[in-house]
Order: C-alpha cells, then structure tokens, then sequence
C-alpha cells in the first residue's frame, strides 16, 4: 500500500537560502499527517519528518539520488564527482533530490524517535515517495549505491509507475549470508558494548568489507608509530569518525532493513525498466560476480564493471568512468 500525504507541512515557496549553484540547503518536511504510513511491520507512522536536499529547479521528472549506510542527503558532500553541470547529475539540466533515510540520523525520523519499530527498504521507499508527491515530482531516475542501490532495487518494486530508469552501483538485490554475516557481527558488538565502543567495532568490521587487501596493502602498510601497524591505527581513527556522526540505533535498525530485504527471483524478472547495475571488481562486501547475476534476472538491464583495486568503496574513491558511464545511461 501507497500512502500519500495530504498536505505537508512544509512550503515549497523559493527559500531565501537558495544557492547559486542550484543547492538548496537542507530542508525538512513532515509527511504522513492526515494519513499515517502503514509500514511492512503492520504498525502505522503519522508524521513522518523527511530532511533532504534538492538540486537544480523544481519539476516533474526527477533524479532521485538514494544514499548508502552512512551516507546523507547532502550529495555535494560526498559524489561531488557526479555532481555538476555536464556531470550525471547536473542541476543545470535536471532536479536531483536526495532524502535521508527513514530510520537514518541526518534530520528523518530516526531509529531513536521508531523505538523498537522494525523498518524495511519498501517502507523507506513509501516515505520517499511521498516526498516526491510533496515536491510535485511526477517520474523519477533513480541512482543508488550500496544501501541505495538496495533502496533502488526497493523503489523499483514498490514504485514501477513512478521510476523510469535506475543506476544500481556496488548492490545486490538482496544480501547473502556473507553480507549477513557481516552485519550480525556489527550488531553483536553494538549488543556487547552498546553506549558507542560497540559501534566503534562494527565500524571497523565494515571498513574491512568496504576495501580490499590489495588496497590496505598499498595504503595502510607498515606501522603509524613505533608498535603500531598502520592499519590498526586507521581502524580505530574510522570507529572514532563514525561514533562522532553516527548512531548506534541507526546502524543496528539500517542493517536490519537491509538484511531482510530479499526479493523472489520472480520479483527481480518483473522489472520493466532499463536498469544499469554497476559491479566492484575487487568488492568483496557485495562480489562483483553476484551483482551481475541478480542484475541478469531484470529483464532490461546492463551491466558494467569497475575495475579498481579499492574493493566496495570504490564508487566514492576511485569512480574512473563511472560518472561518464551513469551520464550516458541516465540521460543518452
Ligand atoms: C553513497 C553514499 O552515501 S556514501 C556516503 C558517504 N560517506 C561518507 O561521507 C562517510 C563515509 N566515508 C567514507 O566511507 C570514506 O571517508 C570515503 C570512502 C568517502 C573516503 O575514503 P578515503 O579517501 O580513504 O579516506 P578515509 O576516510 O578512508 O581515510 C582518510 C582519513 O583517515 C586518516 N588516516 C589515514 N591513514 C591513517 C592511519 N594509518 N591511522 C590513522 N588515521 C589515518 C587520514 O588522516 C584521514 O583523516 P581525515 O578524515 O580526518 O582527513
Ligand atoms: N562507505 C560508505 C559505503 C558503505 O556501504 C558508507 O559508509 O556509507
């Protein structure tokens, strides 16, 4: 079920603080008021508050940019590769929206306000929607990676008359065990030091997943100081930036989100749009090999690779082609 919100709380009246670059600053609307959103749990949610950021002038057709984990709406932050004019992004020809996450800690309603409330992708798929029934927007592009890119597989299920196309990059349709696994782990040491040491080590787990041993090798050998391997150092530095920005509730409430959502063979065949699905050639978080075969069950869609040494964060270190490759696809 869709629900849509009538009417929102915030104005779409030009904001005083709008860019000159077509960014506008961060802004927030509560959604689900009148009619609250029934989630996959069978709990309902009134009033949703969504924070996100928009891109270029208003319109009815879209870009829809869907963030990974930790990621935010705040694009220009972190893919300042893809976005700009003549990039795939470009707000000089397009309207980009990015919206943090239901369940995120970036201004959404946040796993702390959901309490025990278990979210799923779908769900977070209907709060976007409503967004963008709230900012007018008729037909989207969607473009998202890692948790975005499940997030997309998420939007093109729950919301095939609205997206038209979608740029999947460094996601599976579903996670596998491995990715799991991984998670479980990051939750038990939440679950075993919860206050933030815990998600300082599930932040180390992941970052293990997110590169690659060759990239380590070239970046983080030998020692920081005198008995200490550089690695341990840089694992340690990455759980403290991350217990600064981020939210243990989120972490094990995201990942749960993820780990749940696991589309039948037969729900990826009924994709009718064209879709890219872009794999990592050394991600060893999602392997590039199962990106391909999950992305080979839509029935319209392409894939290509991205050859680099830096495993699964590629896409946000070493992105070579790929804005190129996104343009052409979003909008040749
Ligand atoms: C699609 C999305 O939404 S993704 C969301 C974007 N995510 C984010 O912005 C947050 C997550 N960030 C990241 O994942 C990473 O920062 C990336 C992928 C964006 C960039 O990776 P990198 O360029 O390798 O930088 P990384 O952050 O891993 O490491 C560099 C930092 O580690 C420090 N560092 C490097 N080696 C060491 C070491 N051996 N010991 C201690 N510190 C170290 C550097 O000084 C630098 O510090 P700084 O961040 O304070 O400047
Ligand atoms: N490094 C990114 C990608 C993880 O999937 C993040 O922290 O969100």
């Amino acid at each position: 079920m869709t629900a849509l919100p009538h009417p929102p709380t915030a104005s779409l009246l030009p904001h005083p603080d709008d860019m000159a670059d077509g960014r506008c600053p961060q802004r927030e609307v509560t959604l689900f008021h009148d009619r609250p959103l029934l989630l996959d749990c069978g709990q309902v949610l009134s009033d949703v508050r969504v924070a996100y950021h928009t891109y270029g002038d208003a319109r009815e057709d879209a870009t829809l940019v869907l963030h990974a984990l930790t990621g935010t709406s705040a694009v220009h932050e972190w893919w300042s590769e893809f976005l700009g004019a003549g990039r795939p992004l470009d707000p000089t020809q397009d309207y980009i929206v990015c919206a943090n996450v239901l369940g995120g800690c970036a201004g959404t309603t946040s796993a702390s306000e959901l309490g025990d409330t278990p979210i799923s992708l779908p769900d977070m798929a209907r709060v976007g929607r409503a967004l963008l029934d709230h900012l007018g927007v008729r037909r989207v592009r969607v473009i998202g990676s890692s948790m975005g890119g499940l997030l997309a597989y998420a939007w093109l299920l729950e919301c095939p008359d609205l997206v038209e196309r979608a740029v999947i990059i460094g996601a599976p349709a579903r996670h596998s065990p491995w990715a799991i696994g991984l998670n479980t782990a990051a939750r038990s040491a939440i679950r075993a030091a919860p206050g933030g040491e815990g998600l300082k080590v599930a932040r180390q787990i992941a970052m293990l997943s997110y590169r690659s041993h060759q990239s380590y090798a070239q970046t983080q050998a030998g020692q920081r100081a005198p008995g200490i391997p550089a690695i341990t150092s840089y694992l340690e530095y990455q759980g403290e930036k991350l217990l600064a920005r981020f939210c243990e509730k989120t972490y094990v409430t995201l990942t749960r989100a993820m780990d749940a959502f696991q589309p039948t063979d037969a729900e990826l065949r009924s994709i009718r749009v064209p879709v890219l699905a872009v794999g990592i050639s050394s991600d060893v978080l999602y392997p590039a090999a199962e990106v391909r075969e999950q992305a080979a069950l839509l029935p319209r869609s392409t894939y290509w690779e991205l050859d680099s040494i830096h495993g699964h964060d590629a896409f946000l270190m070493d992105a070579q082609a790929l804005p190129d490759v996104v343009r052409d696809f979003l909008h040749g």
